[in-house]
């Protein structure tokens, strides 16, 4: 059903977790590059706009670093797993066509750097986001500790003016692992008291509930653009009878 469309356009990840002396010249250098190539890709795009016949929705993954969001993101797009995963530095996005309850979508996956010495990197590009995946791993208490941070920084860095109403959907990812620090109940807890988000368990690993979670974004978004549409309708004058049509939801 899904057709891959896999264009590495944003920056690449650049230095292993572990080895910290390559974060020199190299590393700014990169930044720097990283920062041309993505001010030109994100001028190219805009949220929920038609291109061709597919809707291109922009969702965007945040959450600590190391939680799994790059590998979430490509193993939904190229179906691989790198056990040995790089740091993001800034952001980068892959897209992949699919189609969710007929609808014709590209979905462009915007992966963040979830360490907070890229804070200045990734921030300035969640405007114009459709979904916002906050993201932790099941098995780090503190990611999930973090989620109300992230979510935070969306909100006011997006420039969201609808907080309330804007689809968020939450990850809790790795639970292929054995460790866990946060229980599945204490997740969906959270996710009822913050604004009654979908929550779905993944593993970017063992590839558990990867599709599930980006077709939930997109059904998410489309269920608010169909509350839109609905809304609008609701508020069109009707030039015959000279009245108002009736709105209850807006
Ligand atoms: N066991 C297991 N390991 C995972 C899973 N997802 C990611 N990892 C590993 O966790 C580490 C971090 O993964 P990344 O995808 O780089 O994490 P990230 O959230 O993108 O990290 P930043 O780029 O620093 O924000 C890597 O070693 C991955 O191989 C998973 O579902 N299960």
């Amino acid at each position: 059903m899904a057709k891959l469309q896999s264009s590495v356009v944003g920056p690449k990840r650049n230095f292993p977790k572990k080895n910290k002396a390559a974060t020199g010249k190299r590393e700014k250098l990169q930044e720097k590059l990283n920062w041309v190539r993505l001010i030109i890709n994100s001028s190219l795009f805009g949220a929920a706009t038609m291109s061709g016949k597919s809707l291109l929705l922009k969702v965007i993954l945040l959450g600590d670093g190391g939680v799994g969001k790059s590998s979430l993101m490509n193993r939904y797009v190229t179906n691989k797993f790198d056990s040995q995963a790089f740091h993001t530095i800034g952001v980068e996005f892959l897209n992949r066509d699919l189609e969710v309850d007929g609808r014709f979508v590209t979905l462009q996956i915007w992966d963040t750097a979830g360490q907070e010495r890229f804070k200045s990197l990734r921030t300035p590009f969640y405007r114009g986001a459709d979904c916002c995946l906050l993201t932790f791993s099941v098995d780090d208490r503190q990611s999930f500790e973090n989620l109300g941070n992230w979510q935070k920084e969306f909100i006011y860095y997006a420039d969201v003016k609808d907080p309330e109403h804007f689809p968020f959907v939450v990850l809790g990812n790795k639970v292929d692992k054995e460790d866990r620090q946060v229980t599945t109940e204490e997740a969906q807890a959270w996710c009822m008291e913050n604004g009654d988000y979908p929550y779905l368990e993944t593993s970017a690993k063992d590839d558990t509930n990867v599709t599930v979670a980006f077709e939930e974004a997109v059904r998410q978004v489309l269920a608010v653009e169909e509350q839109l549409e609905h809304c609008m309708l609701g508020h069109t004058i009707d030039l015959n009878s000279g009245s108002k049509a009736s709105s209850s939801c807006c």
